[in-house]
């Protein structure tokens, strides 16, 4: 097996257990030389975010998460700074009680969170409460404390993993440290990237400690973060009909806007022919914003199915609704068996009448959409973000797209893959919509379905990423064309 890039392997808790236990038994590197290094790493970090920092708090917990936080102490003693060290809960033991000997044995006070008597004035806060060893919600006292360091006012660092997070599933159990940097050591937890993950992450940063890469070969990533790829470029004898005819399927009468996005969003990404088919009334509005766009209108699956015909991919259900005429579109765009993207009431349709895919088929549903069509609740999709997209991908036998913070998509045969980009700006109306079109444009150009929402999924999160430099607050989706035109042929988002 080639070892997997650790910058872009994501892995559960438990590999990650399973990598430590290989890194100890295995290369022969003890515990306590990792957490050493893991110490260093956190130093490095620190004097890098924060050159001027001079006086810091350690928050230790009672595992190793703590015992890096004890060796953190020693270091930065060692470096000239003054270190407020408070041991926040349970008593330590194995490496970590070790940690706090080598602590207190350089000269260094640990204080007891019960005895504190003044709130810690310092430049850094250091969370080193909990990591991946995170097993309930934090009660009360270190509850209280985790609140009490997010209003500070002051940067935090977390170590490892911001405490309260569970770094499996990108959720917290109860009240979470809201770090500004996490420093992660050895290999990067899935759930740091996905759920409320982002929220509480901050900027993040990776240190492998040095380890060698037969540690990668060992395991097998649970997941594969996505790289930022562009196109191939195009060949100089390449025409229209070498990029593909993609037809968007939707816009019940009032929806005009979600199908002028995802057909405007398909040709920026470069689709070579983008058809719509959509209520009657819509046409001239469509062919004076984007005469681009063949816009047709459609009574029912009649005037649908030549169409169809002529088409090579399908993007089904921005603006479609779920009445009789939005039925009919979908019924029949489905039986065609053409490969298609589909989404919003494309999806809400699915979970009326589920089937399964058997053809390139990518299905985009938020949390909402994907808790219809399991037949579950937005809470329950939420608290295992990565089962939920599985089981969805298995069920209907299609490329899935779990949107929200951290995208996540799942292929039928186990294949995942996590987003690090998007901002939350983009939780605005038609940003669906654009995805749909670029994923659509992708298929069309020969992608397969799994490249397609891969590829698609990161540059319409790095074009949202690009317009959010003009400010999150009032982006609207309109504001992707031109970034998303750009990522696509590998340039920088702005000229
Ligand atoms: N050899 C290794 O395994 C290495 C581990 N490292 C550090 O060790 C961490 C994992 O260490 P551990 O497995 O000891 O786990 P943690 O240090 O994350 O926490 C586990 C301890 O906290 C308690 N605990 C968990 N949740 C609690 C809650 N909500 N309220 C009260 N107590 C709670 C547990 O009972 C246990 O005593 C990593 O995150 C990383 O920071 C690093 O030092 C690198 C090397
Ligand atoms: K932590």
């Amino acid at each position: 097996m080639n070892a997997p890039d650790p910058r872009h392997a994501l892995y559960t808790v438990d590999q990650v257990r399973a990598l430590d236990r290989h890194a100890i038994e295995v290369l022969g590197i003890p515990g306590f030389e990792l957490m050493r290094r893991a110490a260093a790493a956190a130093l490095a970090c620190l004097r890098r975010r924060w050159p001027q920092a001079r006086r810091v708090a350690i928050w230790c917990g009672p595992g190793n998460n703590g015992g890096d936080g004890y060796l953190l102490g020693v270091l930065a003693r060692e470096a000239g700074m003054l270190v407020e060290l408070v041991a926040a809960s349970g008593k330590a033991a194995g490496d970590a009680l070790r940690a706090r000997t080598a602590f207190e044995f350089a000269g260094g006070r640990v204080h007891l969170l019960e005895d504190m008597a003044a709130w810690p004035e310092v430049d850094v806060h250091v969370d080193a409460l909990y990591g991946s060893g995170l097993n309930r919600a934090p009660d009360l006292p270190v509850a209280e404390l985790i609140e009490r360091i997010n209003s500070s006012g002051r940067p935090v660092l977390a170590l490892d993993v911001p405490s309260g997070l569970d770094a499996d599933l990108g959720v917290c159990p109860g009240s979470a440290v809201r770090a500004t940097t996490t420093v992660c050591f050895i290999a990067a937890k899935r759930g740091l990237y996905t759920g409320v993950g982002p929220d509480v992450v901050g900027k993040l940063e990776l240190d492998t400690l040095q380890l060698p890469d037969a540690l990668w070969e060992s395991q097998p990533p649970a997941a594969l973060l996505l790289r930022p790829d562009a196109l191939p470029p195009r060949h100089r004898s390449a025409h229209k009909g070498d990029s593909g005819h993609l037809l968007v399927v939707g816009g019940e009468q009032g929806m005009a806007g979600a199908i002028r996005l995802c057909g405007e969003a398909a040709l920026r990404a470069g689709a070579g022919l983008v058809s719509v088919a959509t209520q009657i009334g819509h046409v001239p509005a469509l062919n004076a914003g984007r005469p681009e766009l063949m816009a047709h209108g459609v009574s029912g699956p009649q005037a649908l199915e030549p169409l169809l015909e002529r088409a090579d991919v399908l993007a089904v259900g921005p603006g479609l609704g779920q009445a009789a005429w939005g039925h009919a579109l979908w019924l029949t765009s489905l039986d065609s068996g053409r490969p298609l993207v589909l989404d919003a009431d494309g999806l809400n349709l699915l979970a009326r009448e589920p089937r399964r895919f058997d053809r390139a088929a990518v299905l985009t549903p938020h949390p909402g959409e994907a808790a219809r069509l399991l037949g579950t609740d937005v809470a329950t999709v939420q608290s295992d973000r990565f089962a939920a997209t599985r089981e969805l991908a298995g069920r209907f036998g299609a490329v899935v797209v779990l949107k929200g913070a951290g995208s996540l998509v799942a292929h039928p045969d186990g294949r995942l893959a996590v987003c690090p980009w998007g901002n939350p700006g983009m939780g605005a109306g038609g940003m669906g919509d654009v995805l749909t079109g670029v994923i659509g444009a992708l298929l069309a150009q020969g992608a397969t379905a799994w490249e397609a929402a891969c590829l698609g999924v990161g540059l319409h999160a790095r074009a949202g990423d690009a317009a959010a430099l003009e400010g999150e607050r009032g982006m609207v989706a309109g504001d992707l064309m031109a970034p998303l035109r750009r990522l696509s042929n590998g340039l920088a988002a702005h000229a």
